[in-house]
């Protein structure tokens, strides 16, 4: 008799190649005062894995989380995660559905007058009625995940930036979520505390069996973690990969990105009358600079 493979966790078999991505976006596009942001987006984010969202600042990342989270709604396209459309939700289904995503925004302050138990509990006493013994363990072991237990009882004063983040983040896995979000997580971070977050965030993915979504300027840190790369630029995908396909992409633009080169197909200067001119022409030079000059200056 053949007995059928199970899988050892509801992960392991989440994560098979087959399985259908956590989240799917097909032809997203959403623009603000008229203003294109995201432009025909198509991402697929697969269950158990680091996927990075990179590119220049401005370019639509954050909006895209928000995007994906159900908290702005798109022009076009759609977002599905787990299956499901989050844009034809109703508003309990949601909310259900946004208890399942851990969030770890940059300005994911914790609550200054409640200590560092008490921020990680917060989630589990608004969300669950788990018995006060329980709650302590769990609240317990996500603080032991980021390896401040021993810091349970301080006040966010009394941390460091850098605790202050795990202890934002051990508050986002408290409902245990399917996945986690985090935007520009290492930014303001002295090169230890950025070390450790660096691998705090691919081991938490790891023992814990959830899907990560980094978005970051920090090429390097992001890149070694990350088992696939978005670049987005323009309101567009505009390159994408492992870490290592990217390393071997000989784009200028993309070459300019990740190697942190100031000039390239992204100017260092703003559209501008030729020097001498400026210096030694008359004043009429600088206003000679039209919107034509402009517009020509950032399509080169
Ligand atoms: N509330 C808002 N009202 C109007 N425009 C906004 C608002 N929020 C963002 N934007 C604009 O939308 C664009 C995309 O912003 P977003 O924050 O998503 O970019 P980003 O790629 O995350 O940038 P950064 O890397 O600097 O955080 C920017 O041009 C920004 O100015």
């Amino acid at each position: 008799m053949t007995s059928a493979k199970t899988s050892a966790t509801p992960t392991s078999a989440d994560t098979r190649a087959d399985a259908p991505p956590l989240v799917e976006i097909r032809g997203l596009s959403y623009s603000r005062n008229g203003r294109p942001i995201l432009d025909g987006v198509d991402l697929r984010i697969p269950r158990g894995k680091v996927t990075a969202i990179m590119g220049p600042s401005g370019t639509g990342k954050t909006t895209l989380l928000k995007l994906i989270s159900g908290q702005l709604e798109p022009d076009a396209g759609t977002v599905l995660v787990d299956g499901q459309d989050v844009n034809r939700l109703g508003r309990k289904e949601l909310y259900r559905l946004r208890t399942r995503m851990g969030m770890l925004f940059q300005s994911g302050a914790l609550l200054t007058d409640l200590d560092v138990f008490e921020n990680v509990a917060f989630p589990l006493r608004e969300h669950t009625r788990l018995p006060e013994p329980l709650l302590r363990k769990l609240v317990l072991m996500k603080l032991e995940a980021v390896g401040l237990r021993g810091a349970a009882r301080l006040m966010p004063s009394q941390l460091s930036g850098g605790m202050a983040r795990r202890v934002a983040l051990a508050r986002a896995v408290a409902l245990d979520p399917m996945m986690i979000m985090y935007d520009e997580p290492f930014t303001g971070q002295d090169p230890i505390s950025m070390g450790v977050l660096v691998a705090l965030i691919r081991q938490l993915n790891d023992a814990s069996g959830l899907t990560s979504i980094v978005v970051s300027h920090d090429v390097d840190e992001t890149a070694s973690i990350a088992d696939y790369i978005y670049i987005i630029a323009n309101g567009k995908v505009m390159c994408q990969g492992a870490p290592g396909a990217i390393a071997a992409e000989t784009s200028a633009w993309v070459r300019q990105f990740m190697d942190g080169l100031p000039d390239g197909p992204v100017h260092f200067h703003y559209p501008a009358a030729p020097l001498e001119q400026d210096l030694f022409g008359d004043a009429a030079g600088v206003a000679a600079i039209t919107a034509a000059d402009v517009a020509d200056g950032e399509a080169r």
